[in-house]
């Protein structure tokens, strides 16, 4: 029990001194065993922000370092626990951090980086052993427990650290994580090779005194590390050997496929000590001669392989999408909304003492389609709602309950990303058509999807070749209707996937958010916080796909082959600059839409402070934009009845936009559990849609026509 006490604060049986260091979200102590004398660190955590749930999964994976005695992690004595706040007894280091040790010397011997990696080696594979990713590796998480040369290194802060942060993402966003792996600062799915990105970052500083790439902020960093084609060393550093330059070189792939492996870098002969080739495990380095304390069984050599990796990896790598085994495991996938799963939540799957279940899953709440203004006259489709009877949707519906403040926990961590097909649309909500529907409603028509087209995976944005382009030209035509703006591409062109191109998509992207933005308004002004929340997670999931796009688009431009939309975008931008339609810059709109990110982040914090925490089923969000849009319509309906057409438009306006949005951005999200439509589910929507925009179209006419007689009398 921590107490204060007259002299000096005590916690446990420690006496607290002076202040070691702090970090985002703690501060760490000197302090002295009361008895003994014994040095320790204690690092003070508040946790007053994080619920229950979180407490107990930040407990469960401090139990799991708790058990880990190993000279190269650093040893966890004890925990201390006071109301909102815990305290970690650490093993004192007095050789302070790597950071410290790299400002303090400059550039290192190579002896003593190897010294140094050599430590870092066996400690990584510890970690593995005990299925334990870092994610955030860097030199101030290396710890050090001398200031001699040959001091131990201990790695520091393992993934509770990360969720220790959950709104990392900002901090990533604005400043710049100079050892984070390129495909994390994409917002790529990653693997636990990104550590070894980190290694080569802190390995290449350690020789150099430099990091390897460099940059103001995430986005520049990370053009500076696409743009360069080959590691280049410091003129000064020419010495250095080719088996250091060697393995520098090989962790600092960009692409985790061609980086090394752990295998490869743990035999790697700048780790070796003396003979050269022999590997790290059989000289004793890795796993004999230390006393763990735990050891997973699986820690063969077996257990080194990338493809038996402990740890979340290319989940959907491993079929094809829209396969079934692609669909069990991304339904198995445990986040929140618009989030994918953390390395250290699908390490659950493999880590029994992860017990802890993040799941975040659709509510199974059935709504019926009872309006009959949204009966077409030919329509069987209505009466369901829009789950009904797909499995795929049903799928969603789970008794699992989950906590709202765990599912947006859960937005800072891992993002799986796979490519699929884009197709190019935007809408006008303003644009009406005249209604046809030229496929029998009676007999929905078979759909030639490929497996991509339902995948619930984010697009590429520009230029992909590998695009199956399916063009929904049965539903609508390809000619523009009355009030069509000028340039935009109507929804019936191209009706079902997202646009290949990096503006009109993020435009798409704009106009859901800001759609279902007023919805989350709607619930909140009726006290309805839970739904509200839930939808303000669709709503940064849009956001972070905006993001991604938006850094796709920074890192393909930096590629040396900018793509014919970021030439046009650049032409355009200077040709147009001072003109009122000047486009933006991909800086200016990446810039934009990082501020609307954290500003919706802070937004979904403030409702899920409101929300009481308890075990209250999450809503199903979809189904509630869903509702929302046939409420809409029904409203849109009455209007038209009382002769209310420009309301009536508008209102159908709105509800178009959101049945688009469920129907072509939402599918790409990366939802969990994902989101996906089957195929009636698209015809359904897309009767509604076309439906919608037909009475649109009708009630902005009948109010012309009422301007006009007016004018005329
Ligand atoms: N066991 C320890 N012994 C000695 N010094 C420590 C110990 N643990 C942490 N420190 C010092 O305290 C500093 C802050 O540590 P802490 O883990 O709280 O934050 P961080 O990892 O540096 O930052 P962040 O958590 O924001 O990533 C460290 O950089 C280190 O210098």
């Amino acid at each position: 029990m921590a107490q204060a006490t007259g002299r000096g604060r005590v916690v446990g049986n420690y006496l607290v001194g002076r202040k070691i260091g702090s970090g985002s979200f703690s501060i760490v102590w000197h302090a002295r065993h009361r008895v003994h004398g014994t040095e320790v660190a204690i690092k003070e955590i508040v946790t007053g922000r994080l619920n229950k749930k979180l407490q107990d999964s930040l407990m469960s994976e401090i139990f799991i370092l708790k058990r880990i005695n190993h000279p190269n992690i650093i040893r966890l004595h004890d925990i201390v626990e006071v109301p909102g706040k815990i305290h970690l007894v650490l093993e004192y280091c007095k050789g302070g951090d790597l950071s410290m040790y790299i400002t303090h010397h400059g550039c290192v011997l190579e002896a003593i980086a190897k010294h140094f990696m050599q430590q870092l080696a066996v400690g990584l594979q510890v970690l593995r052993d005990n299925n334990l990713i870092h994610r955030d590796l860097k030199p101030q998480n290396l710890l050090l427990s001398t200031n001699e040369r040959n001091a131990v290194l201990k790695i520091a802060d393992f993934g509770f650290a990360r969720s220790l942060q959950p709104w990392g993402l900002a901090e990533t966003l604005c400043g710049s994580p100079l050892y984070m792996a390129p495909e994390i600062m994409q917002l790529q799915k990653y693997d636990a090779k990104a550590d070894l990105w980190s290694v080569g970052a802190i390995l290449f500083q350690l020789v150099t005194g430099k990091t390897p790439f460099n940059g103001n902020n995430q986005i520049q960093l990370l053009q500076n590390i696409v743009k360069s084609t080959e590691l280049l060393f410091p003129v000064e550093n020419n010495y250095l050997t080719a088996d250091c330059k060697d393995l520098c070189l090989k962790l600092l792939r960009h692409n985790p496929a061609e980086r090394v492996t752990f295998q490869e870098f743990f035999n790697h002969p700048f780790l070796s000590q003396g003979q050269p080739n022999e590997p790290l495990r059989s000289q004793g380095i890795l796993g004999d001669g230390y006393p763990f304390f735990e050891s997973s069984p699986g820690s063969t050599d077996e257990s080194f392989q990338e493809d038996c990796l402990p740890f979340f990896l290319d989940d959907d790598s491993s079929g094809p999408e829209g396969s079934p085994s692609f669909e069990k495991k991304r339904s198995s996938m445990k986040s929140g909304y618009g989030f994918s799963p953390s390395a250290k939540d699908t390490g659950e799957q493999s880590n029994p003492l992860n017990k802890v279940n993040f799941t975040s899953k659709y509510s199974g709440t059935r709504h019926k389609l009872d309006d009959s203004s949204f009966r077409h006259e030919s329509s069987k489709v209505s009466g369901e709602t829009l789950h009904e009877p797909h499995k795929s949707m049903d799928q969603r519906s789970t008794s699992t309950h989950s906590r709202v403040g765990d599912t947006l926990e859960l937005n800072d961590q891992d993002y799986v990303l796979v490519s699929g097909p884009p197709m190019d649309v935007s809408f006008s909500a303003s644009t009406s058509k005249p209604n046809h529907i030229p496929y029998k409603l009676e007999s929905p028509p078979l759909i030639p999807f490929t497996s991509n087209t339902t995948s619930t995976a984010p697009v590429p944005i520009v230029g992909a070749t590998n695009i199956n382009v399916y063009h929904v030209g049965s539903l609508e035509s390809q000619t523009s209707g009355p009030g069509t703006s000028p340039g935009s591409i109507d929804v019936g062109d191209a009706l079902e996937q997202p646009s290949s191109h990096c503006i009109p998509r993020i435009k798409s992207l704009q106009q859901c958010a800001s759609a279902i933005t007023e919805l989350v308004h709607e619930k909140t002004e009726a006290g309805r916080h839970l739904e509200a929340f839930s939808i303000q997670l669709v709503i940064l999931a849009i956001w972070k796909q905006a993001l991604h796009i938006c850094h796709t688009q920074a890192a393909s431009a930096m590629e040396g082959s900018p793509s014919q939309e970021t030439s046009r975008l650049r032409s355009s931008t200077s040709k147009k600059r001072g003109t009122s339609d000047t486009e933006e810059s991909p800086e200016d709109i990446s810039s934009e839409i990082e501020r609307e990110f954290l500003q919706e982040v802070e937004h979904a914090e403030e409702l899920s402070n409101v929300i009481e925490p308890g075990s209250t089923e999450m809503p199903d969000a979809m189904e509630t934009i869903f509702q929302a849009a046939l409420a809409l319509g029904r409203r849109g309906g009455v209007d038209e009845l009382m002769g209310e057409m420009e309301s009536a438009a508008n209102l159908y306006s709105n509800a178009v936009c959101l049945l688009i949005f469920l129907l072509v951005e939402a599918p790409s999200l990366i939802l969990n559990p994902p989101f996906s439509l089957t195929n009636s589910d698209r015809y359904r929507l897309r009767t509604y849609i076309d439906f919608l925009r037909n009475r649109q179209g009708y009630s902005r006419s009948q109010r012309m026509a009422l301007l006009r007689s007016k004018d005329q009398a």
